[in-house]
Order: structure tokens, then sequence, then C-alpha cells
């Protein structure tokens, strides 16, 4: 017998990983998070989520990371469907497949970019209609950082991280991450840092973002802004893996105009001139075999997007 419906076609949405071009980390609130001024910029190493009706919730990983991501309720996404779900009074379970390219806790953001995604494809296979406004709240439920990959491009980033502000960025960026073996806690990374300040912050108030660093972003120049790249959690990234601080180094002595840890690390991120300058790189760091893998990429790029399904 055929069903009198059919259910909606699967939505596969693209969403990118994320550096943090500053993050400057105030006191500890009384919630457990860190007051943040950080300015962050989607980069273009993907992940692509699609999300089908299905008989039950289901949630599954491909790629080169899909062995040390979780598949069950803890995965990120499967938190963000079943969220939206409960918020819009939608009874219908789904099936999530992550096509995984973005290293697992890596500083660049992968699980909230997850969520980010299922929100978005959630919303177009529910035919929800939510405006941008909208899926970010439901986002910064799931994670700080999590409506900032809903936005992407170069954005602002105040509150705990989920409050955003446009920031005006002019031109392209060129990128090297370079990716570490084993992940680094978010949570432990931040207690770091906290242990390293010992109770004395070098920023007792709440951090307002850097004037220069804004100014950089409006010249395109990637001279401009290497030098203004700040993370206050790199100290403590590096205290926890001193193998980054020798990373950060050769990678400048192979010619990066900048180098910073990326959010809570491990992956260390490099800004050079232009695509050739990014290939060199590539090329010199993959031979040191200093880190897992050395990718490059671009930023700025768009945020979590709808892209047509494929056909294989
Ligand atoms: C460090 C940053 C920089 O962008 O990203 P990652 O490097 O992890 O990707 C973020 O602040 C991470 O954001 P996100 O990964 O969404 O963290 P959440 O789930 O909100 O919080 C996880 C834990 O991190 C700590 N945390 C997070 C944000 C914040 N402003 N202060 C904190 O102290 C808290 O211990 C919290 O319980
Ligand atoms: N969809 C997901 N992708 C990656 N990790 C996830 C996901 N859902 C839950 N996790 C858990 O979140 C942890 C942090 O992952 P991730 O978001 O990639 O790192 P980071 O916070 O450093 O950017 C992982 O170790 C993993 O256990």
């Amino acid at each position: 017998m055929t069903s009198a419906h059919t259910d909606p076609a699967p939505v596969t949405v693209r969403v990118p990983a994320k550096v943090n071009l500053e993050l400057l980390v105030g006191p500890l609130r009384d919630d457990g998070f860190h007051a943040l001024s950080t300015v962050y910029q989607a980069v273009n190493l993907h992940d692509d989520v699609t999300v089908a009706i299905n008989d039950e919730w289901r949630c599954s990983v491909v790629g080169p990371y899909a062995d040390v991501v979780p598949t069950d309720s803890s995965n990120l996404a499967m938190r963000a469907a079943r969220l939206l779900a409960d918020e819009t009074a939608i009874d219908a379970a789904v099936h999530i497949s992550i096509n995984k390219s973005i290293p697992v806790a890596g500083g660049m953001a992968g699980g909230s970019a997850d969520a980010a995604a299922t929100l978005v494809a959630c919303d177009r296979l529910w035919g929800l209609g939510l405006s941008t406004e909208e899926l970010e709240e439901y986002a910064a439920e799931l994670g700080s950082d999590v409506p900032f990959l809903i936005r992407g491009g170069t954005a602002m980033g105040s509150g705990r991280g989920e409050r955003l502000a446009p920031v005006l960025a002019r031109g392209s960026y060129h990128w090297v991450f370079a990716i570490s073996d084993i992940g680094l806690s978010t949570p432990e990374v931040y207690a770091e840092c906290d242990r390293l300040r010992d109770g004395s912050s070098p920023r007792a108030d709440v951090p307002e973002p850097n004037s220069q660093l804004m100014a950089a972003l409006r010249t395109g120049d990637p001279h401009a802004l290497a030098p203004q790249l700040t993370n206050d959690l790199q100290e403590a990234a590096v205290s926890l893996r001193p193998e980054l601080g020798e990373l950060l180094e050769s990678g400048m002595e192979f010619g990066a105009l900048g180098g910073i840890v990326s959010g809570s690390g491990p992956t260390v991120a490099f800004l050079v001139e232009d695509v050739e300058a990014a290939i060199d790189l590539t090329v010199a760091l993959t031979a040191t075999g200093a880190a897992r893998e050395v990718r490059k990429a671009v930023g700025p790029v768009h945020g979590a997007h709808v892209i047509p399904a494929r056909v294989d």
C-alpha cells in the first residue's frame, strides 16, 4: 500500500569551521563561563550535515574523524535537532548524517558547527521558516560558539561569545592549519588559563575589542592583521601541550606572517600572504611531521547554508 503523503526530501547543509582572530578572556562569571571579547572568522574547512525524516532518532558520522565523534544523544547535532523539535512542538524523528572534515576537539568549533548546521537543516526540513535571529537564539542554548557558525563571515562575539555584532572586513585571508593527533578539552583549557592567572586576571573587567585589529581588518592586508592576532588561551594550551610552542615557532620560521593557537587548541593557525605561500607552508610543515595533518583554508566564508542534494 502506498502512503497518502510522502516525506519531505532530505536536506543537506554545509557549515564552516572557525578561527578566533582575537580571543580576550575576562573574569570567570558566576554561571561558570568567562566574559569574552572575541573576533571570529569562518574558514572553508567544512562539515556537511544531512537530515532526513526517520522512524527513530539516529546519528551517523563518516569522514577521517568519525571514530572520535559520539553518535548518541551527546552529539551536539542530536541535541540541536531535539531542542528545535521540542521548542516548536514537532513530533518527527530524524536521521542526522554528518560528513565530518573539521578536526574534533581542535579549537575550530566542529561540534558547534554541526549543531548550527542541524538547526538550519531541520528548519528547512520541517518547513518552520524561522528567521536567522530566531535560529541564533536556539543556537546560543547549545553552546557559546554555535550562533557564529550560523552567521559566518567575520563577527565580534561578546558575553560568553554568543552575542554577535558585525565587523567590517575587506578581502580574503589565507590560512594554514596544523592539526594535532589528540584534541584538547575546552573547559580544561579555560581552567588552565585560570590556574596560570591564579586569581589575578590581567583583564579584571569585561574585555573590549582591540581597535587596531578592527582597523587592520578594514585594510584587507594580511601584513596588517598578522601582528594583531591575539589569543588569551594560547598560554594555557601551550602549558598543556608544550609541543605547540615549537610548532608555532616552526611555522614562523617557514615564513608565516602570524601564528596563533585556534581557540582552545590544539590546532595552530598560520596566516600567510597568498595561496602560493599557503602551499609552501603546508608542504614545509607536513615535512616536519609535527602535525597529524596540515590543511590550507581561506576566510571569511558563509555560515551554515543549504546545498543541493548529492546525486551518487
Ligand atoms: C574556546 C572557544 C573560543 O571560540 O571555542 P573552541 O576553541 O572551544 O572551539 C569558545 O569560547 C568555546 O565555546 P563552546 O565550545 O561553544 O563552549 P560551551 O559549550 O559554551 O562551553 C563549554 C565550557 O567552556 C568553558 N567556557 C566556554 C565559553 C566561555 N565564554 N567561557 C568558558 O569558561 C566553560 O567551562 C563551559 O562549560
Ligand atoms: N558533532 C560533533 N562533532 C564533534 N565533536 C562532538 C560532536 N558532538 C559532540 N562532540 C563532542 O564535543 C567535543 C568537542 O568537540 P569540538 O566541537 O570539535 O571541539 P572544540 O570545542 O575544540 O571546537 C568532542 O570531543 C566530542 O566528544
